[in-house]
């Protein structure tokens, strides 16, 4: 590798919020440029809960795919309490669906039909580890006492141990970890277990969203959580363990739903994915392990092959546009007029 220019095999995007309608003709061809694969969130208003929903979805996201692109979106469907084993077996059959999504009901955006009683549902956990249909959690309890920055260690005590103590085989993708005990769980279990990291959670702690005045357009979900965590991920990141993968968790939301009173929870770090992601190894030293992460780990837990084409890198500071113009208005991406070394070479 030349330290001014270097390729990696191109990257799949194992986190990601398209949205729906008119925002795609944005979100789409944002992440096609850089990304081979992602995987859809299906926290749309309705979510997507069936493979019928989902083949729809789909179609709509290929719509948008710029002609002379080959990129692929792997659709997620939402868990509810209602989901039955046939649609789990469905899945399991459809080669674009990717596996279920777990929301606890009202953790985040869009996830009022989510799970309530994670214990009621082992007779779908049953068909999915069989299966080896893929469980990806947003792991956050919501109960009223127990506070935000706490939520994610809980629901990892609360849920998930009992949940791989009784079906040990289950496929399971905690997404955007943000504390060392997700780190140490996730190590602590087999090959079946692993995660996404968000350019967000390597590169800022929680003075970002606080210290100097709040900064909506850094505040997501899982909450962005202090500096020690904060290097727990950078460490597992960096360290080149394959159980930790790329997801940016891009969630687009109006300029105007984020700089108000009660602002949404979400960052479009899609504009600038690989770049920000290539800061923060820059940062560690490790540019060598940007491939790994973003390329290989996350197909090879999931089973599909690694892409075969390159995208290259250079070295030419840039700067994030402070805004974006989208069909419903103006967004702010994710690390808006702030610098980035890294840009993709086109
Ligand atoms: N991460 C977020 O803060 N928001 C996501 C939902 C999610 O991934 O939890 C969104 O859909 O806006
Ligand atoms: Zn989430
Ligand atoms: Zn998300």
């Amino acid at each position: 590798m030349t330290t001014n220019q270097f390729s990696i095999t191109t990257p799949d995007d194992w986190h990601l919020h398209l949205r729906d309608g008119d925002l795609l003709a944005t979100t789409v061809p944002a992440t096609a440029a850089v990304f081979q694969r992602a995987v859809i969130m299906p926290n749309l208003v309705p979510p997507v809960t069936t493979v019928e929903a989902a083949t729809a979805y789909r179609e709509r996201i290929l719509a948008q795919v710029p002609e002379g692109q080959t990129f692929e979106p792997l659709m997620a469907l939402y868990l509810t309490q209602t989901t039955t084993v046939e649609t789990v077996r469905a899945a399991a059959e459809t080669p674009f669906v990717i596996g279920f999504k777990l929301y606890p009901s009202g953790a985040t955006t869009n996830s009022d039909a989510g799970v309530t009683d994670v214990g009621a549902l082992g007779h779908l956990f049953e068909v999915m580890a069989e299966l080896q249909v893929p469980l990806l959690v947003h792991g956050e309890v919501t109960d009223g006492d127990i506070d935000i920055f706490d939520r994610e260690k809980v629901f990892i005590d609360r849920h998930l141990r009992p949940l791989l103590d009784r079906h040990p085989s289950m496929k399971l993708v905690l997404e955007h970890i943000t504390t060392r005990d997700a780190v140490e769980f996730v190590k602590s279990m087999g090959t079946n277990v692993a995660a996404t990291i968000t350019p967000q959670h390597l590169l800022m702690n929680r003075n970002d969203l606080l210290v100097g005045g709040v900064r909506p357009h850094n505040y997501c979900l899982p909450i962005l959580k202090r500096r020690e965590h904060q290097l727990a991920l950078r460490e597992a990141a960096a360290s080149g363990n394959s159980k930790f993968f790329l997801g940016t968790d891009s969630a687009p939301h109006a300029q105007s739903k984020k700089e108000t009173a009660c602002g949404c929870a979400g960052c479009y770090s899609a504009p600038a994915a690989l770049p920000l992601y290539a800061e923060f190894f820059d940062q560690m030293g490790v540019l060598d392990k940007l491939e790994g992460f973003a390329s290989f780990y996350g197909a090879d837990f999931y089973g599909y092959p690694r892409a075969t084409t390159k995208v290259k890198l250079e070295r030419n500071s840039w700067t994030v546009p402070g805004q974006v113009d989208t069909a419903v208005g103006p967004m702010v991406p994710y690390w808006a007029g702030q610098p980035l070394k890294w840009r993709v070479a086109t």
